[in-house]
């Protein structure tokens, strides 16, 4: 359990048995799953909602890579509620899960979480618990290591690993998003990966400057940018590029696009600012600031089709 005014954020074992409830209570609607293990054994769940023909396009949303960003499993947590318990009765919510795929990963890295408050007091733990700890947003395949953009010293909150892919974590989430590709077309086209804070909407690339790149053109920086604008107005959060905020090599985002054509965008949840608290809101908020995303993960949703319809361009 978590400290005093903290107790409705969702330990492990609570996560777990929430997900497995949502599940129990909307067959064949919901299905959880495992990705695989932590580096401590400890499940990656996956939770699938579909009411949709096979092969409707997917849309993934990640959380909790890193480990005190606890908000944002109990933002994954909601999209979860929300898409099983608002079946047949919300009318966006009906409309989506009938024809969309929503896959959700409420924790990335459930042991540096369960590090985190494990004494019962907050430790500011970021990484995963391989060794001194990987930072799994700088462990991605794409232009790993490549611009200043994180560390290769071990004890550094952005470590970035021995490798691409060195951290059990990325490499199941990797993985995975590979077994996506049926018939040699990837089912995902559009993912967005929680975080706190700043409260900011973000895309790639994160390891450039440069607004376009190899593999990133103009027409899909165009697209980036007007669904993330799009998305912002709806949450109040700031939309820019991710390299606006500051230099980051070997994150999901970069390697999501690169790698696999995903249109993936990070979250920077509430609050706007507050220092090492601001990683800590009181549990008074949950349930404010992870239903303000409703409208943006909507949004996502409804474009997942074909993301650049949102330029008037076709698929
Ligand atoms: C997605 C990037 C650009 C920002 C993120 N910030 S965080 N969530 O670690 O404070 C990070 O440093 O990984
Ligand atoms: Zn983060």
């Amino acid at each position: 359990a978590f400290p005093n005014g903290y107790q409705d954020y969702h330990d492990f074992a609570e996560l777990t048995s929430a997900l497995q409830r949502a599940a129990d209570d909307h067959p064949g609607l919901a299905a959880l799953s495992t990705i695989g293990t932590s580096v401590e054994g400890r499940n990656l769940w996956l939770m699938s909602i579909t009411r949709a023909p096979a092969g409707s396009p997917e849309v993934l949303f990640t959380c909790q890579q890193h480990a005190r960003e606890h908000l944002t499993r109990e933002m994954c947590l909601r999209i979860v509620n929300r898409f099983t318990d608002g079946y047949g009765s919300d009318p966006a919510v009906t409309r989506l899960v009938d024809s969309r795929i929503i896959r959700v990963i409420p924790s990335v890295n459930p042991d540096g979480a369960e590090y985190d408050h494990a004494t019962g007091s907050f430790r500011g733990w970021r990484k995963n618990r391989q060794g001194q700890g990987t930072d799994l947003n700088r462990n991605w395949g794409h232009q790993w290591g490549c611009c200043g953009g994180s560390s290769s010293s071990p004890s550094s909150d952005t470590y970035r690993g021995t490798g691409a892919f060195s951290a059990i974590e990325t490499q199941r989430v990797r993985n995975y998003v590979a077994s996506r590709v049926v018939g040699g077309e990837q089912r995902i086209t559009a993912h967005i990966d929680f975080h706190t804070y700043s409260e900011l909407i973000l895309w790639p690339y994160g390891y450039t400057y440069s607004d376009t790149g190899p593999g990133l053109s103009a027409q899909d920086a165009a697209a980036f940018r007007a669904l993330g604008t799009q998305m912002a107005q709806t949450n109040g959060y700031t939309p820019q590029q991710s390299s606006d905020l500051y230099i980051t090599d070997g994150s999901i985002n970069d390697w999501m696009w690169a790698a696999h054509g995903i249109y993936s965008y990070t979250f920077e949840m509430y609050p706007r600012s507050g220092g090492l608290n601001g990683f800590y809101p009181i549990d008074d908020v949950i349930g404010r600031e992870t239903a303000r995303n409703d409208a943006a993960v909507d949004l996502l949703l409804s474009y997942a089709d074909c993301v650049p319809r949102v330029i008037g361009a076709s698929c």
